[in-house]
C-alpha cells in the first residue's frame, strides 16, 4: 500500500503560497483546510484561493472542509477542480447523497471524523467513499499536539476498510510528525497530513521524504 504525504498549506506562508508549494516538490498532494468560523473557531480560505491554486499546480488538491452545511457548499469545490473533497460527517445532513454528488462531479469523496466521533455508525457508508479522514486533533488550528487516544479508532477503521474492499484511503490529520507518524502507519493509515512538521522544517521537502520513509518502514 503506498503511503502518501500531504502537507497542509495552513502552515504555509499565506502571502506566498506559490513559493511555499515550490518548496515541497515531493509532496503527494496539497492539503487545503477550509474553515468558516462556524464549524470551527477559525477562518481560512475558500473558493477564490482554490481557483488560484488550481492554476499554479498539477498536484492533487485535497480539500478538507471544516464548514457548516457541506451539503450546500462542498459540490462547488469539486466543480472548481479539487480532486478530493472531504466533508465532516458531524456537519453533513445527508452524507450518502453528498458523497454521490462529489463523485458525480469527478472528485474523490472523503468523510472526516472529529476525535470524539466513532466510525462504527458509518460502517455502511464506506463503499460510498474514497477516503476516511480521522482527525488526531480537534479541528481548527495547526500546530496542536497529537491525540494518542485516536489510535484505536485508526485501527478499527482500517479493519472496516479492509472488510469493505476497494481502494479507500485512510488519512490522519493533526500533530503528524516524526514523533507520531510511525504509530499512525502501524495503526493502518496510508495518507498523512502534516502542516507544522513540514513547513516548520529547515528543509520542507526533505521532511516530506523522511516522513514517507518512516511510514513505509512502519506499515
Ligand atoms: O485540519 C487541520 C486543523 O484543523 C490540519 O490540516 C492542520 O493544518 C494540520 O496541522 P499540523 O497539526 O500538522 O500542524
Ligand atoms: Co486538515
Amino acid at each position: 500500500m503506498p503511503n502518501r504525504i500531504m502537507p497542509s498549506l495552513l502552515s504555509a506562508d499565506f502571502a506566498n503560497l506559490q513559493t511555499s508549494i515550490e518548496t515541497i516538490p515531493s509532496a503527494d498532494a496539497l492539503h487545503v483546510d477550509v474553515m468558516d468560523y462556524h464549524f470551527v473557531p477559525n477562518l481560512t480560505i475558500g473558493l477564490p484561493v482554490l481557483e488560484s491554486l488550481r492554476k499554479i499546480t498539477d498536484k492533487l488538491l485535497d480539500l478538507h472542509l471544516m464548514i457548516e452545511d457541506p451539503d450546500r457548499w462542498a459540490p462547488t469545490y469539486a466543480e472548481q477542480g479539487a480532486e478530493s473533497v472531504t466533508f465532516h460527517v458531524e456537519a453533513a445532513h445527508a452524507p450518502i447523497r453528498l458523497a454521490r454528488e462529489l463523485r458525480a462531479r469527478g472528485a474523490r469523496a472523503g468523510m472526516a471524523l472529529k476525535p470524539a466521533t466513532p466510525i462504527e455508525p458509518y460502517a455502511e457508508l464506506l463503499p460510498e467513499l474514497d477516503m476516511v479522514l480521522i482527525m488526531t486533533v480537534e479541528p481548527g488550528f495547526g500546530g496542536q499536539r497529537f491525540l494518542d487516544l485516536c489510535l484505536p479508532k485508526i485501527e478499527r477503521t482500517r479493519a472496516l476498510l479492509d472488510a469493505t474492499g476497494g481502494d479507500i484511503w485512510l488519512q490522519v490529520d493533526g500533530g503528524v510528525s516524526v514523533e507520531t507518524i510511525e504509530r499512525c502507519a502501524a495503526a493502518g493509515a496510508d495518507s498523512f497530513v502534516a502542516g507544522s512538521a513540514v513547513f516548520g522544517a529547515d528543509d520542507p521537502d526533505a521532511m516530506v521524504n523522511a516522513l514517507r520513509q518512516m511510514a513505509d518502514a512502519s506499515s
